[in-house]
């Protein structure tokens, strides 16, 4: 392990700088609350304050949070400095203090770098083989906010010893109390590679549990955020995480962080067309999840364009002007072939068909213009004409049509759905309008699958995909969608896909996400689950997914496990009571159905806890909302009730084991699943 100093001159002098640096932000501040907003008009007047209110909030300093957490000396090279007077060949130190926000003093010279700049680069990545021209890497532990002690590495000093660094080991053994926390201050360099990617490159990580999967997305939003502020400034960067609960755990990353403007949301909040009433049974869902139905809704939207039997005919004048159908198909097939959607098409056909009247009225020598077309594709004529050939459409009145009408379907459907599956798709009953129908999420993703054949949906600047594993094809292409023309990050792990749907393999979910060129990258180094854990969870890996690696614990302690025998609730209730005097978070997870009869054990017994979403010490989970969660000591009770839930029953068992950081307790009446015993 590296020296790590607490009580020396040095630490004061980096005390009295971090003083300094919190002045430095309050002046800061300041002077963005004393900027008067005065635009042109009142628009921009209201924009450019809420702009200054942005900055000012992101300005606000945290006192629970150090300024920097960290410095780097580096060799500067006089030659390399263009009006440097200093003799030719000379090097001298700079040094950088990295932190979460730039500060800067009244002179406008950077106090603190933020550690998303470039230069900031070198902390995370620099080694002894590859030192960045440092040579001081000093990393800061702190307490409250206040620095408590410091730890160096002298990277070209070939004499010191290459040695782990206790503060980061310090920092991924810290018990985990609450909402999930940023790694600022100890990304490592595999992970650094993801953060720092440029915006163009898209990128998908499969990482086994506890490899910093979320930590990266989230760390990646904000960096990209910071890097490329302006081309982000409108579409912003989106976060999508598999329920409520999970971007609850994962809210407070991104404002420490100095990012308040990030969009979260869960898939179904990305597809909310239609109120949903009733969830779609999962074979039913698997049908309308599945890749095909993009073909059947495509063939359902386009179906509606006619074939044009007669001609055009437009009177103008004393004369009246013809369009035959043949050229009207021509028209029509050019702008289907175009790509721009349904309702883009229906819009520019009226266009097409004038102008071919305008050259029609040109070689009979009429004198004509631009105004004279317009006037053609806004006559009734025209407009009756497209009307009655290519109607408009509403996605969510289609989709209600072909849910309910056997017929409509089959003609969609024919040659890509077999009768049984076209029988899965419909519901049991004709709906009688849109806000009555019994609308599922899966029927929700089929609307915005409509929706983007007609009308292209606008985009977002970056995503970051959470959980992708879980994905529908439907529902990656609904997020594809918005990712159109832009990057993605997607995370997952195809170990933990429970999802009935659940992606076989990357280059598929990235295929439905229409982002091909997307590059895989493997985390394998464990950051949460201690080794004994990991090796009883790793048994059932050879069963969900042959092939995917268990993850590489790095923590120092082998962590605790104990597989208890339990007979009755009172021992069951004796197990949780001793695990709850731990330091640290503690999650009871069992099986959905089991969740209200351990609710009302622990309130007979006296033992307080929360459920999801209340931050309490002590937490009851049903283990399908464990998935991304994590809490220092885990207890999981009847673990084979959790396999025999649901049909990836063994996966949903691998994600709850997966959940612990530094102790997992298995209580079991039952028989053991026989993968773990
Ligand atoms: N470089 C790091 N330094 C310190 N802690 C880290 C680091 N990387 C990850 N961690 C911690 O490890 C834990 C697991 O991280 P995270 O939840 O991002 O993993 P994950 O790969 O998304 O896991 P899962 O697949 O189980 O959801 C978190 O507590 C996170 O803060």
């Amino acid at each position: 392990m590296a020296a790590v100093h607490t009580n020396d001159d040095a630490l004061a002098d980096e005390r009295a700088l971090m003083r300094q640096a919190r002045e430095h932000l309050r002046a800061m501040r300041e002077r963005t609350l004393s900027l008067n907003a005065q635009g042109g008009d009142r628009v921009s007047t209201e924009y450019l304050k809420a702009s200054l209110h942005r900055r000012a909030k992101a300005l606000e300093d945290d006192p629970g949070l150090p300024l920097f957490f960290g410095r780097i000396d580096r060799l500067r090279n006089h030659d390399d400095v263009p009006d440097d007077t200093s003799s030719p060949g000379a090097t001298t130190l700079e040094t950088f203090h990295i932190g979460r926000r730039h500060v800067m003093d009244d002179a406008g010279d950077p106090v603190v770098i933020d550690w998303r700049a470039d230069v900031s680069r070198a902390f995370y990545q620099a080694t002894r083989r590859d030192p960045h021209q440092l040579t001081l890497r000093r990393r800061f532990g702190f307490s409250a906010g206040e620095l408590t002690s410091f730890e160096d590495e002298h990277l070209l000093d070939p004499a010191e010893p290459d040695t782990a660094s206790r503060i980061l080991t310090e920092e991924i053994e810290r018990p985990r109390v609450g909402p999930m926390r940023d790694i600022v201050a100890t990304i490592q360099p595999e992970q650094d590679d993801v953060v720092r990617l440029p915006l163009d490159r898209s990128v998908c990580v499969q990482g086994a549990p506890g490899t910093g999967k979320t930590a990266v997305g989230l760390h990646r939003a904000a960096y990209l955020l910071h890097t490329y502020r302006s081309r982000l400034a409108r579409n912003g960067v989106l976060v999508i995480g598999p329920n409520r609960a999970f971007l609850h755990y994962i809210a407070q990353v991104l404002p420490t962080l100095g990012e308040v403007d990030v969009r979260q949301m869960t898939i179904a909040e990305l597809v909310d067309g239609v109120p949903i009433r009733a969830e779609s049974e999962p074979r039913a869902a698997a049908v309308k999840g599945d890749a095909r139905m993009a073909d059947v809704i495509r063939r359902a939207v386009w179906d509606h364009v006619g074939e044009p039997s007669e001609a055009l005919l437009v009177p103008r004048g004393t004369r009246t002007w013809r369009v035959p159908a043949h050229e009207v198909r021509d028209a029509i097939n050019s702008l289907r072939d175009r790509g721009d959607g349904y309702a883009t098409g229906r819009a520019l056909l009226p266009q097409r068909l004038a102008h071919r009247i305008l050259l029609r009225m040109e070689a009979s020598g009429d004198i004509t213009d631009d105004r004279v077309q317009s006037a053609v594709a806004r006559s009734q004529p025209t407009k009756q004409y497209v009307n009655a050939l290519w109607p408009a459409l509403d996605p969510v009145k289609l989709v209600m049509r072909l849910l309910s009408d056997a017929d409509l379907l089959a003609r969609a459907a024919d040659g890509v759905l077999s009768p049984d599956e076209q029988k899965l798709v419909l519901w049991p009953r004709p709906a009688r309008g849109p806000k009555s129908a019994p609308w599922s999420h899966a029927d929700a993703v089929l609307v915005d699958e409509a929706r983007g054949v007609v009308e292209r949906s606008s985009g977002v600047g970056h995503v970051v995909l959470d959980e992708a594993q879980d994905l529908s094809p439907m529902e990656l292409r609904a997020v594809g969608r918005r990712a159109a023309g832009a990057s993605v990050t997607v995370l997952g792990d195809i170990a933990q896909g429970t999802t009935p749907w659940a992606t076989p393999s990357w280059p598929e979910a990235l295929s439905h996400l229409s982002q091909p060129d997307t590059h895989l990258e493997v985390l394998r180094k464990g950051y949460r689950v201690p080794a004994s854990v990991v090796e009883l969870a790793a048994r059932l890996l050879p069963s969900i997914a042959p092939g995917i690696e268990p993850p590489e614990p790095v923590r120092s302690n082998r962590g605790l496990l104990s597989v208890v025998a339990a007979g009755h609730d009172d021992e069951s209730a004796a197990v949780i009571r001793e695990v709850t005097e731990r330091e640290g978070s503690v999650g009871i997870i069992a099986a959905d159905s089991m969740v209200d009869h351990l609710a009302a054990l622990l309130d007979a017994t006296g033992i307080a806890f929360g459920r999801l979403e209340d931050d309490a010490p002590l937490t009851l989970v049903p283990a399908t909302l464990a998935k991304g969660l994590e809490f220092d000591h885990v207890v999981i009770i009847e673990p084979a009730r959790i396999v025999a839930a649901e049909a990836n029953g063994l996966r949903r068992l691998y994600v709850v084991l997966t959940r612990a950081v530094s102790s997992l307790t298995v209580v079991h009446a039952e028989p053991l699943p026989v993968e773990l015993r």
